[in-house]
């Protein structure tokens, strides 16, 4: 390599640096929420990108708070102990039975999440909505219909959360609550993430999930859509062209935009440090949603 090209080798990695700089004032003490969806985290790999990508916010002295799921691995232990998994509008039906399966491997995958942050020498706790009873819940209806312990978040206590940050741990957030009664309820972790998100006044919400983005039309690859507003991302929703797992995402997308969080994102977890690219450069990847006075390309 000549000494020309290992220069100019040398000035791109200083100009990524420098062109994080505004962000990082931006974003410095801010907490930011990431939701972490189980269907982004079948790769090894990228679990720990995405782990060092929240590592490196928190180094550089943002706040993060990752809130997962694990939808794809509780469906797989479920199918294990010979239940069939089923889904009503994206939640997941859930009897006693699923439900201790369902705690049992969200707790495996947020201990999982805990040893990857420790590793990277930042100490993380792992917790649940339990916990100082972050997530308190009611019974939730899909559409009238009785689809067993699924919990609505009616109440946050974020004070957990606050306590954790000022100590300087990494919190990591697995979504079941309790209802007054002590039950134990599944949550869905786009939800929960979106509940914290509001209750802390986070600067930032970002979904990382297993698709490039939200699509006008699911069948056809060239309508992603990079801009949304909460109005716009409604009338989607009611065109019926969102579905599975993308329909609790945006509702909570537009939830989180009408109730103050600033910067709402839905991010490809399967684009190597996806995280990094959207926060520290100028680069716009997935899908953004605006409120509905915002600026349009916000991303340029
Ligand atoms: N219009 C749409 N645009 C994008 N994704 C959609 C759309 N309609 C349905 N989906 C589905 O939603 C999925 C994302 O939700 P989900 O599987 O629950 O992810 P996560 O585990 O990250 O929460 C996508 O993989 C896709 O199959
Ligand atoms: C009620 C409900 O559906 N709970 C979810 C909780 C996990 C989750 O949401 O995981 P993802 O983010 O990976 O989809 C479930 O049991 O699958």
């Amino acid at each position: 390599m000549t000494e020309q090209i290992m220069q100019e080798q040398a000035m791109a990695k200083a100009q990524v640096l420098i062109e994080a700089l505004p962000y990082i004032q931006r974003f410095n003490r801010k907490i930011i929420v990431v939701k972490y969806g189980g269907s982004a985290m079948v790769d090894e790999n990228l679990k720990k990108q995405v782990i060092e990508d929240c590592t490196l916010l928190k180094l550089v002295g943002f706040k993060p708070i990752i809130v997962h799921g694990g939808g794809k691995e509780i469906s797989k232990w479920v199918g294990k102990v010979g239940m069939e998994p089923e889904f009503v509008n994206g939640l997941r039906k859930t009897d006693a039975a699923t439900m201790e399966v369902a705690e049992m491997v969200l707790n495996k995958v947020n201990k999982s999440l805990v040893k990857l942050v420790q590793e990277l020498g930042v100490n993380a706790i792992g917790i649940s909505g339990k916990d100082g009873g972050l997530l308190k819940v009611t019974k939730k209806y899909s559409d009238g219909q009785d689809i067993g312990f699924v919990g609505e978040i009616n109440e946050v206590n974020p004070q957990i959360l606050y306590d954790l940050l000022e100590k300087d741990f990494l919190p990591i957030v697995c979504p079941i609550g309790m209802d007054s009664n002590y039950e134990t309820y599944n949550i869905n972790a786009d939800d929960a993430a979106c509940a914290i998100a509001r209750a802390v006044n986070a600067e930032k919400l970002a979904f990382l999930t297993d698709i490039a983005g939200v699509y006008k039309d699911f069948d056809d690859p060239n309508s992603l859509i990079s801009e949304l507003t909460a109005s716009e991302a409604r009338e989607l929703i009611e065109s019926g062209y969102i579905g599975g797992g993308m329909l609790p995402k945006l509702s909570n997308c537009i939830d989180a935009i009408d109730n103050g969080v600033s910067r709402v994102h839905i991010l490809d977890g399967r684009i190597a440090h996806c995280l990094l690219l959207e926060i520290f450069t100028n680069k716009g990847i997935g899908t953004a949603i605006l409120g509905d006075k915002e600026d349009r390309f916000y991303h340029e």
